[in-house]
């Protein structure tokens, strides 16, 4: 069933401020439902902490955080996309179909490549910061 994003019955007029309220109410739901059932977020987000951590330890600078940030970002919103596009192939058809193995490989895809750049860079900043080197 779809939101009514805050049209009141009374006059069928959407209030700004209700719609804009349903529209993160229904976006905040998105990051719920995609965090609590998806097992790449139970290894993501635990990942991204454990990052944070490291780096608030070893005092990296500030256009390193603003690097780290925007690695962490982009992971898990590739993510939420490939979580998104894996829950419209599952309603489209439980049915084995060329284009959707292409769609969720593809999606698949962007995690990787999104996942290896921020690897790289995630390493990068931090190794240089090892009280060894
Ligand atoms: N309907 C389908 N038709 C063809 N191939 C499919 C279909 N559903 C899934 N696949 C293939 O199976 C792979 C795994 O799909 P699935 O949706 O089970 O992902 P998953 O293992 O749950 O991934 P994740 O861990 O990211 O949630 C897809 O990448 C795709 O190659």
């Amino acid at each position: 069933m779809k939101a009514n994003h805050g049209k009141t019955d009374r006059t069928n007029r959407p209030s700004i401020v209700g719609r804009w309220t349903s529209k993160f109410a229904c976006a905040f739901r998105g990051l719920r439902a995609a965090t609590w059932r998806e097992d790449s977020f139970h290894v993501h987000l635990p990942a991204a902490v454990v990052v944070c951590g490291v780096a608030v330890w070893l005092g990296i600078s500030k256009t390193e955080w603003l690097a780290l940030v925007l690695c962490i970002t982009m992971v898990l919103t590739a993510e939420l996309m490939n979580t998104a596009i894996e829950h419209l192939s599952r309603a489209i058809t439980q049915e084995e179909h060329p284009e959707i193995r292409d769609a969720l490989d593809v999606a698949s895809g962007a995690v990787l490549v999104a996942s290896l750049g921020a690897g790289v860079i995630g390493v990068i900043i931090l190794i240089c910061h090892l009280p060894i080197l």
